[in-house]
């Protein structure tokens, strides 16, 4: 490392959903990066290293890893997220090159963080043991956080993932320790929900990205400008109004009347009310929905 260089105390992972566990070791690198005059960092990988290593997709939690370090700054205050490719060189790079030469010699390591059952390089032949050794020689620090448990599971990414797939959202925020979280820009819908007297506000999945069970949601939605409003929304394809399989994201803002088409907005999920269904007609689909706005009020008035 360059005398020059910025010093950074880094925690490695891939942080899909930034859960409880993944915050141990963050306010792990809070704490060293204060007491070292470091910076709080992360590294994270472009695409889940499952993809490339066992050819099974892993359908993320969060649309992006910009989406994971915008938690990680919110949640834990780490200012620099490094985003690795997970490519063919890197998934056959030795562990502790990995070490030496990009966490040290290219992104300043002074201190590593990592959790109890990480692995990592060629063949995943870093451990947190054999990563404590090397660190000793190299004169870095290094903490191996123990697992972190809820009601005697061990948080992870794939547990919570399946809570999402099912709609238990109030859990899964638990396991989480914040709502489950959907960023994008807004798009234009077919604007029938104006007419009906609901307007609606669309956002996208990427693709890939796990989608929620389809249903009826209480949702909170954040503006760039940092204000937030109750929303009532729906996942799914929208049976009484298409035909197709695409799926749609549109939230009922409440107490709001505004353009905010192309502004980016969070979309914040907390609570499934309902599952989609094929209403008889464009009416009685309006007063579940406004039902659905009451339900809404209610679950947010009793938080
Ligand atoms: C809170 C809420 C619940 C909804 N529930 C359903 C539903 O159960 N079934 C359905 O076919 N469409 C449902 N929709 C979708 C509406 O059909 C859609 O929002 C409306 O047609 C307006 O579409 P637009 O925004 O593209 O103009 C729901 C929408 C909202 C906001
Ligand atoms: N419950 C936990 N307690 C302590 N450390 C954890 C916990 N979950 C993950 N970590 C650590 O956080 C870092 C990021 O882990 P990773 O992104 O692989 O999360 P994960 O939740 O275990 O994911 P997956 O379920 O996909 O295996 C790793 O160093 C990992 O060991």
């Amino acid at each position: 490392m360059k005398e020059t260089q910025t010093k950074r105390v880094i925690a490695l992972g891939f942080f899909d959903g930034v859960h409880l566990g993944h915050g141990a070791l963050l306010r792990r690198v809070g704490e060293m990066a204060a007491a070292l005059k470091a910076v709080p960092a992360a590294v994270t990988f472009d695409t889940h290293p499952q993809n490339l290593i066992l050819n099974a997709p892993v359908v993320p939690l969060l649309s992006s890893p910009l989406d994971r370090a915008e938690l990680m700054r919110r949640y834990y205050g780490i200012q620099d997220v490094i985003v690795a490719r997970f490519d063919e060189r890197m998934m056959h790079l030795p562990w502790r090159d990995f070490v030496t030469d990009y966490l040290v010699a290219q992104h300043g390591a002074v201190h590593l963080v990592v959790g109890h059952d990480f692995h990592f390089g060629y063949k995943g032949e870093g451990n947190p043991v054999r990563l404590q050794g090397l660190c000793r020689e190299l004169g870095l620090g290094c903490d191996v956080i123990p697992k972190v448990e809820r009601d005697h599971i061990t948080i992870s990414s794939t547990y919570i993932r399946t809570l999402v797939a099912q709609g238990e959202m109030e859990r899964a925020n638990e396991f989480l320790g914040h709502p489950h979280t959907l960023t994008d820009q807004v798009a234009h819908g077919k604007k029938l929900g104006s007419t009906l007297g609901f307007p609606t506000v669309n956002l996208r999945f990427q693709p890939g990205v796990l989608i929620p069970a389809y249903g009826v949601y209480a949702t909170k939605v954040w503006f760039e400008n940092g204000d937030h409003r109750l929303a009532v929304t729906n996942v799914g394809v929208r049976p009484t109004v298409d035909d197709g399989n695409r799926v749609t994201v549109e939230g009922f803002i409440l107490d709001f009347s505004g353009d905010l088409y192309g502004q980016t907005v969070r979309m914040e999920f907390y609570k499934r009310l309902r599952g989609e269904r094929k209403f008889e007609s464009l009416p009685a689909l309006k007063e579940e929905v406004m039902r659905n706005a009451q339900q809404t009020r209610d679950y947010f008035a009793g938080l």
